[in-house]
């Protein structure tokens, strides 16, 4: 097992990354893992942690890295899936501009585009979220859409991850293998939780507007965002769920007053960062993210009766889309990303999905937009961006 903090690049490490390992990076930082030195897998969350922190203090491996289902409720039949790795190469840089120095790599256009379900059953599903949503006493439920891709050849991943790290410095890039032999790849703003320490930070998005390519239409949508009332109940349902999830664990807890307007290439968001100090510092990186996921910027409230609402209407399994993707290493210490803007790789398909928050007042032909801007990360990263595809 070897560890190294010297002296490439989060960017160069970006670069190195071929199918098989796992990545998490940004332009500032960067953990690529490699090889295979043991699995922990399990369908309960807090068992897999325990376990995982067993085997770390049993092994000379400083870390774990891997991903977290959508479900993790009773009934689930997808493990969360770590894995101690054999080498493990980290990064750290000044200058988020530094991925633009990554090679634009060309992807071959696709042969098939199909949308699981129609834009018009989606439509219909948002509206039929709507109603579940009083009939059934829920707060906000996360209805998402996929978008299938078949390909003549079979697909580079490291093409598609690189490309969304050039696109993307500021958001976590990510890639894992799955126990199904493809390969979760994404680009997301958005943090679970990280822990350095006693010190743990969150950073939950919720509310969304498309980007704008004139600046006049971008400038106005991300002012709509702001002061939509409909998407700052959309947020602040994520941000009380996140703050009292964590207080048990906290002896102190910093809550900004409101969210704060933000983007990405694709999406305007509103997001809120909340620190908080541990009250027992035995409680890993993993415990937390075990603890919080899914928080309503994924699946809704309450939690139950979201994810039943959203497994009766989707017409797919979510599998790893909207778990999460991190690492936690021997100390408790790490770093789990929410498992949004992302797609399931194998070999000549992919899979993309893309979800928004559905509350008493969502509009269906809003929230199909919405989901169309949140595949265009993926679809930017692969070349097809350009408005010339069915369904998005
Ligand atoms: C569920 C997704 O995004 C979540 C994160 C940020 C904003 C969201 C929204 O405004 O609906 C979603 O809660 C997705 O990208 O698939």
């Amino acid at each position: 097992m070897t560890t190294s903090t010297a002296p490439a690049t989060p960017v160069d490490l970006t670069a190195r990354y071929q199918r098989g390992d796992f990545l998490l990076a940004t332009a500032r930082r960067a953990l690529l893992a490699q090889g295979v030195q043991g699995v922990v897998t399990d369908t309960d969350p807090g068992r897999l942690a325990a376990e995982v922190t067993r085997r770390l203090a049993a092994s000379r491996a400083p870390l774990a890295v891997g991903v977290l289902p959508f479900d993790t409720g009773s009934g689930t039949r997808v493990p969360g899936h770590l894995v101690l790795p054999r080498t493990v190469l980290r990064a750290d840089a000044d200058n988020a501009s530094a991925a633009s120095v990554l090679p634009r790599e060309v992807l071959p256009r696709p042969s098939d585009v199909r949308a699981v379900p129609s834009p018009e059953a989606h439509e219909a599903n948002v509206a039929a979220t709507v109603a579940a949503l009083a009939e059934r006493g829920l707060g906000k439920a996360v209805l998402a859409r996929a978008l299938d891709l078949e390909f003549p050849e079979p697909l580079r991943v490291e093409h598609v991850v690189r490309n969304l790290a050039k696109g993307n410095p500021r958001h976590f890039t990510y890639a894992a293998e799955l126990p199904s032999g493809r390969t979760l790849v994404g680009a997301t703003p958005e943090l679970l939780l990280s822990r350095a320490g006693r010190s743990v930070f969150t950073l939950p998005h919720a509310g969304s507007m498309p980007r704008s390519a004139d600046p006049e239409i971008d400038r106005a949508n991300g002012e709509e965002l702001r002061t939509s009332r409909k998407n700052q109940i959309e947020h602040a349902v994520v941000v009380d769920y996140v703050v009292e999830t964590l207080r048990p664990f906290c002896r102190s807890l910093d809550v900004p007053e409101g969210p704060e307007l933000v983007s990405t290439p694709a999406i305007w968001h509103l997001r809120t960062a909340i620190t908080g100090e541990l009250a027992d510092p035995g409680v890993t990186a993993l415990d937390l993210a075990a603890a919080l996921h899914p928080t309503p910027a994924i699946c809704g409230t309450p939690t139950e009766g979201a994810r039943s609402l959203v497994s009766e209407l989707e017409p797919f399994d979510r599998d790893y889309y909207a778990g999460a993707v991190g690492w936690v290493d021997a100390a408790g210490d790490g770093e789990w990303a929410v498992a949004i803007r992302c797609a399931e790789i194998a070999d000549t398909s992919i899979r993309l999905y893309a979800g928004g928050g559905i509350v008493a007042d969502s509009d269906p032909r809003v929230e199909l937009d919405e989901t169309s801007a949140k595949f265009r990360t993926l679809l930017g990263a692969m070349g097809l961006a350009d408005g010339n595809l069915p369904y998005v």
